[in-house]
């Protein structure tokens, strides 16, 4: 018993470390969790509870600008940025709380779409359903460095089988190319910048229809599939020149701080400070925040150990996923089933969307208790590789077996 206690204590401490080092193995903590539970070891009890994240609402004010107010349904936090942001992707500046008995009822609350697949896909019958998936953190795990955040062959086959049954887009933060270059699959639409840079696959995916209807191929070069791919919308094009001065800028002020990436996402440029030390990152908040200044049209929100300066316009994920559902032709259809998978506050203007439409599965990608307007829940990637993969296999299945039954057998 002593030997396990110490045991439990040694990989607890492990996962504080990962945490003071800005990294976040959610597995592990899953392991840690579980050997703790096990043993009925409370990790309370051994002086090193976890900590759980945080409603956004309860932590970040809405901006009130001189000039422009921000419409942007996501969090504006250009001049009220949460405190110390370093304790990675767990949020850990909220009310200590055991993480094993919190994770219970939180999914008690947020059930697993794994074990409900059964009874979510009879209540689909009949309808049609239409996926939708963020990347980084869903498709992709989380790592240091956003250009390996590299999405495996065994999810991009997933996603090609989803892709055969489904209308599938993929709703990102990242730039479109950047998105189209790490996916590489060609029939599905690809929704850039938030939302802001929609463009859909060459031959208009017809929602409903066989799966062979939808070929996907898995092609070498973004290029391939953006001069294949036709743009559908930009709602921020006005604001192209101002973003390449404020990335320009961004790169120019922070130069001097070591870790940040500046990342340009074409209608949006993320500050990544996963890399800083937790003592820099005041300086760079500021020299972000002045910089966001100087143009009123912009706002900035946050995401996981990254901010994001974004035009002040209304649309978001939320906005791109009607947009979507619309260009498919299921505006007002009552028998569309949106699904949305996603792990980052970006992605709750699409769960809300959903839930507000009374229809359809926001799902999140979480291995820890978090607020969310999400209904389901996944652990981490492969755990969304299984549910994708199930719900290619039921979608197949349903059609073998409608294609037995009208041959009479
Ligand atoms: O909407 P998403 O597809 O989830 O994109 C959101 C941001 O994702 C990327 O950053 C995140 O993932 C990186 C790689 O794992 C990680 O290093 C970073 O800390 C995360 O914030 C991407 O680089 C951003 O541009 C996206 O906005």
């Amino acid at each position: 018993m002593m030997k396990l206690i110490a045991h439990a204590r040694r990989s607890t401490q492990r996962v504080l470390m990962q945490q003071q080092h800005h990294h976040l193995d959610g597995r592990f903590i899953k392991n840690v969790r579980l050997v703790a539970r096990r043993n009925k070891i409370s990790l309370r009890s051994l002086g090193m509870g976890l900590q759980r994240s945080v409603s956004y609402k309860q932590r970040v004010q809405p901006i009130q600008r001189s000039t422009t107010k921000a419409e942007n349904k996501g969090r504006d936090v250009s001049t009220n940025l949460r405190t110390p942001p370093f304790q990675s992707d767990l949020n850990t500046n909220d009310p200590v709380i055991s993480l094993d008995s919190s994770y219970n009822s939180w999914v008690a609350e947020h059930p697993s779409a794994l074990d409900s697949f059964d009874r979510m896909m009879k209540t689909a019958k009949g309808k049609r359903i239409v996926v939708f998936l963020d990347y980084d953190g869903t498709l992709s795990p989380i790592v240091d460095n956003p250009d390996r955040a590299l999405m495996s062959d065994e999810m991009r086959a997933a996603v090609r089988e989803v892709a055969k049954y489904f209308p599938t887009a993929i709703i990102t933060g990242r730039s479109r190319d950047k998105v189209t270059e790490f996916v590489k699959l060609s029939n599905v639409y690809y929704a850039g910048s938030h939302g802001m840079d929609i463009m859909a696959p060459p031959r208009p995916v017809k929602s409903g229809t066989a799966g062979n209807d939808h070929q996907t191929i898995a092609l070498d070069h973004r290029k391939e599939i953006s001069t294949s791919h036709e743009v559908l919308f930009q709602p921020a094009k006005k604001f192209l020149p101002a973003i390449q001065e404020i990335f320009t800028m961004l790169e120019e002020k922070t130069e001097k701080i070591q870790g940040v990436r500046i990342e340009d996402n074409s209608f949006c440029v993320s500050v990544h400070f996963r890399q800083v030390r937790e003592e820099d990152y005041g300086i760079l908040e500021e020299k972000v925040k002045s910089v966001v200044k100087k143009y009123p049209e912009f706002h900035l929100t946050e995401g996981k150990m990254v901010l994001e300066v974004r035009p002040s316009i209304e649309w978001n994920k939320g906005h791109a996923l009607e947009y979507l559902l619309d260009t498919l032709g299921f505006s007002n259809s009552s028998d569309v089933l949106p699904l949305y998978i996603g792990d980052d506050r970006s992605d709750e203007d699409a769960f809300k969307v959903i839930r507000s439409r009374g229809q359809g599965y926001p799902i999140i990608v979480s291995s820890i208790p978090k607020d969310t307007n999400a209904l389901y829940s996944l652990q981490d990637p492969s755990e969304v590789l299984s549910f994708l993969l199930r719900l290619a296999r039921w979608k197949k299945a349903s059609f073998s077996s409608r294609t037995l039954h009208e041959y009479g057998f």
